[in-house]
């Protein structure tokens, strides 16, 4: 760990990140890289350069991708990866993180987040504020679970999904990986097909 953190997009997600992080009170210091070259902080953090200056910081800072889009997030993830960046985990202060549950670098845990025991979460997902994620799980990489969604025990999601805002999946159910579900989805059945799927229950748009 290094005791300065640098944080790739300054927008709507980058500065949930940002007040996660300074609410973690680990690091002495923390800017932005944004690609937009005219903003030049964001709550009052300063930007610091766009994402192609990164190689700049990766020996002096720790790293992450504060990106909500999961491709444009995974992207850049593995390319720190390439680079030997150090990529923190990031949990809020007010989430609750069972036994035994696993969090892969990259993530970002919201505040009001309960995990429950033995779950495994992969690298760069964000588990935003007040989901809930049940015992047993598997969210594989660059997952996006959305505020309030809610997963009961041994579900399984798989790289790359997005789960909607106030979603909610039955236990023992399997997400295919590319799938988004809508705002307030309810699944009861496996989906073992990439795409996008709305409704109680759901049903394939
Ligand atoms: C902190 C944060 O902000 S995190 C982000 C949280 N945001 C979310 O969770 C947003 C989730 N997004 C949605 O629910 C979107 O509606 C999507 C992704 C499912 C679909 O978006 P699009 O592909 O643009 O679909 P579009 O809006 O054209 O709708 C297609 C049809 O599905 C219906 N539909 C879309 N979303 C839903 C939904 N959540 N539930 C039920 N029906 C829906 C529409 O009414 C439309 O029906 P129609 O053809 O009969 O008119």
């Amino acid at each position: 760990m290094k005791n300065k953190l640098l944080i790739i997009g300054a927008s709507g997600h980058g500065k949930v990140v940002a007040d996660i992080a300074l609410k973690m009170n680990k690091w002495e210091s923390i800017s932005f890289l944004d690609d937009n070259q005219n903003l030049k902080s964001s709550m009052g953090i300063d930007v610091i350069g766009t994402t192609k200056d990164v190689h700049k910081f990766i020996d002096s800072h720790d790293v992450i991708v504060g990106i909500g889009n999961n491709s444009t997030r995974e992207k850049i993830q593995n390319m720190l990866e390439k680079l030997g960046a150090s990529i923190p985990v990031l949990i809020h202060p007010s989430a609750i993180i069972g036994n035994d549950v696993e969090i892969g670098i990259g993530t970002v845990v919201m505040a009001g987040v309960v995990i429950n025991c033995c779950t495994k979460i992969g690298r760069g997902c964000i588990i935003n504020t007040s989901a809930t994620i049940d015992h047993d799980n598997i969210i594989e990489d660059f997952v996006h679970i959305s505020p309030g969604a809610h997963l009961a025990g041994t579900v399984k999601v798989g790289k790359g999904s997005w789960l909607g805002i106030g979603s909610v999946v039955s236990n023992n159910i399997n997400i295919s990986s590319g799938c988004i579900l809508g705002a307030g989805a309810v699944v009861v059945k496996d989906i073992v097909e990439p795409g996008t799927y709305v409704g109680v229950p759901v049903r394939r748009i």
